[in-house]
Order: structure tokens, then sequence, then C-alpha cells
């Protein structure tokens, strides 16, 4: 475990680390950091991703960077895997290091503590503006050793919690936010995703699951609300679709596919609040 004020090497070229956080699997975590990274890329920051989500990495696929490995280099750190070759955006998640895609990871508490450990510790980050940490969803072995590793990191803006409109998720998200508060690491806001679904033909949003219980949350638990995000099919296609899109056009990058989205417009307002909320501790 860290001591107070110590914070481990990797991370001390790091200026900012936020957390993504959900209650509940399936809320669109790994989504709302892919659009995030790319946000921010697209202002011009360096961004690093580490998918701490140990049995169910979603990273790879998201950037479709499915054929990459991590490589250990001569000092023993881990080597990101790089988005491209201008290497703005490295990605660091266990899928890398899993022979079959279709496999998942079994392990016991300490193993999986042994391994965030070392992802914290032993990937040479190098200079980042933005960490973007992509984590498991509820409370497990993973958040308790992120916690215990990175609690006293002056680096760390805050976690920033996803949920959907659907009570379920909302009650779940209360616990998540208890975790964060009882470990100390600041709540930049919620995000409801899958707020309403935009009809691929007309653009209207119908809201399949209702709408709102992210806002009532917020406001209920004095915590800053991000915003509403709508279930976009185009977004979905897009990563599934990317690779062969690169295939067809070396131009068809998933940044240039994502601005065509009009989810990024979005993330653009979302990104902006979070970059204030960010700022309003450092002022
Ligand atoms: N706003 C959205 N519009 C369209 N598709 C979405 C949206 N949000 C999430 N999805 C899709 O829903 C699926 C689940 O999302 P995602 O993997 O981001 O969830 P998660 O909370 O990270 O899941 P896990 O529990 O596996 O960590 C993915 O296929 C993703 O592309
Ligand atoms: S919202 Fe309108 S255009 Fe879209 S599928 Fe429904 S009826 Fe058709």
């Amino acid at each position: 475990m860290v001591e107070e004020g110590e914070i481990p090497i990797s991370l001390q070229k790091v200026k900012h680390i936020l957390l993504i956080l959900s209650g509940k699997g399936g809320v669109g975590k790994s989504s709302v950091t892919t659009q995030l990274a790319l946000t921010l890329l697209n202002r011009g920051f360096k961004v690093g991703i580490l998918d701490i989500d140990l049995t169910g990495p979603s990273m790879p696929r998201m950037f479709g960077l499915e054929d990459k490995k991590l490589y250990q280099s001569t000092s023993n750190g881990w080597i990101p895997a790089f988005y491209d070759s201008t290497k703005q955006l490295s990605v660091c998640s266990i899928g890398f290091l899993l022979n079959d895609r279709g496999n998942s990871i079994v392990w016991r508490g300490p193993k999986k503590t042994g391994m965030i450990r070392q992802f914290l510790k032993d990937v040479q980050w190098g200079e980042l503006d933005y960490l973007l940490v992509d984590t498991p969803p509820g409370t497990s072995d993973e958040h308790i050793a992120l916690a215990e590793e990175i609690r006293y990191c002056n680096n760390i803006d805050g976690a920033v919690i996803v949920t959907t409109p659907q009570l379920v998720s909302v009650s779940d998200v209360r616990k998540e936010i208890n975790f964060c508060r009882k470990v100390k690491f600041r709540i930049l806001g919620i995000i409801e995703n899958m707020s309403g679904f935009v009809c691929p033909y007309c653009s209207t949003c119908t809201n399949i699951f209702g709408s709102g219980g992210g806002k009532i949350l917020a406001d209920q638990l004095a915590i800053p609300y991000l915003g509403n995000v709508p279930i976009d099919p185009k977004f979905t296609e897009l990563i599934e679709t990317q690779q062969q899109k690169r295939a067809e056009s070396k131009d068809a990058t998933l940044m240039t596919l994502y601005k065509k989205c009009e989810l990024s417009s979005l993330f653009d307002k979302i990104t902006e609040q979070i970059l204030s909320e960010t700022n309003r501790k450092l002022n």
C-alpha cells in the first residue's frame, strides 16, 4: 500500500487523473471514457486510458486495437498501446495481455489487486495531460486496490459517475457515490447515459427508459449534473465498423468518424463542464 503523500513514479508526469465509475454494468462507462478521451484529444491534450476492468476489458474494442499487445521495456515497465503514430493517445488494458480475446480473467481478489497495483506502478505513461481510468462496475477489489494506490496522488481531479435513467441503476449509483466519499475521491459529476433513443431517420429523441433520474439524484446529493447522453445507434455502429472503414480509407480514423456523430458536440459540452469543475478545485 502507498504511504501518505507518495505518488507512483509512473504517474508523476500525469497532470490530471479522472476516474470513470458506474454502479452497474453495461450503462456505458467505457463508451463515456472513450468519448471523453476523443474530446480531450481533439482539444490538443495528450491522453492515456487505463482500463482496470479485469473481467470485462472494453478499451481494445472501443479503439479498434484488438491486435495490439503490451510490451515490457528493458527497465521493466509496461509500454502502453498507442492509438496511432502521433502517440497522443495511449491505452493500457488487461485485454492486450489475453491470447484469446474471447477469454476472460477468473482470478481471486489478491491476484486482481496485484495486477491493478502493477498497472498503476509499472506503466510508462510519460507526460500526459489526462489519464482516464475506466473501472469495473460496482465497488469491487479493483476499486479498493485503486483507492489504496492512488488516493494520495494530488493529480487526481476526481470521479465521473455514469448512470442510466432507470431507478435500479440510480440506486446502485448511490453506493458508488458513498464509496467515493469514503475514500475521499472528489465527485466531479453524474452523466445520465442511454437517456432516450435518437431515431436514425428523423433524429427524434424518445425516452424509452424514462429520463431525469441522474439529474434528480445529482440534486438530492448536491453533486454537479454533467448532462444526459441519448442512445445513438450511429455511435455503436462506428465502434463496430471502425476497423473496416480504416482499411477502406486512411482518413477514416475513429476521430474523424466520431466528429460526424451527434454525440461529439454533446461530449464537447460535458467535457467543458468537467474541465470547469476541475479548475474550480484549483482556484
Ligand atoms: N449513448 C450510447 N449510444 C449508443 N450506444 C451506446 C451508448 N452508450 C453505450 N452504448 C453501447 O452499449 C454497449 C455497452 O456500453 P459500454 O461497454 O460502454 O458499457 P459499460 O458500462 O462500460 O459496460 P461494462 O459493464 O462491460 O463495463 C456498448 O456496445 C456501447 O457501444
Ligand atoms: S421516430 Fe419517426 S421516423 Fe423515427 S422510426 Fe419512429 S416513426 Fe419513424
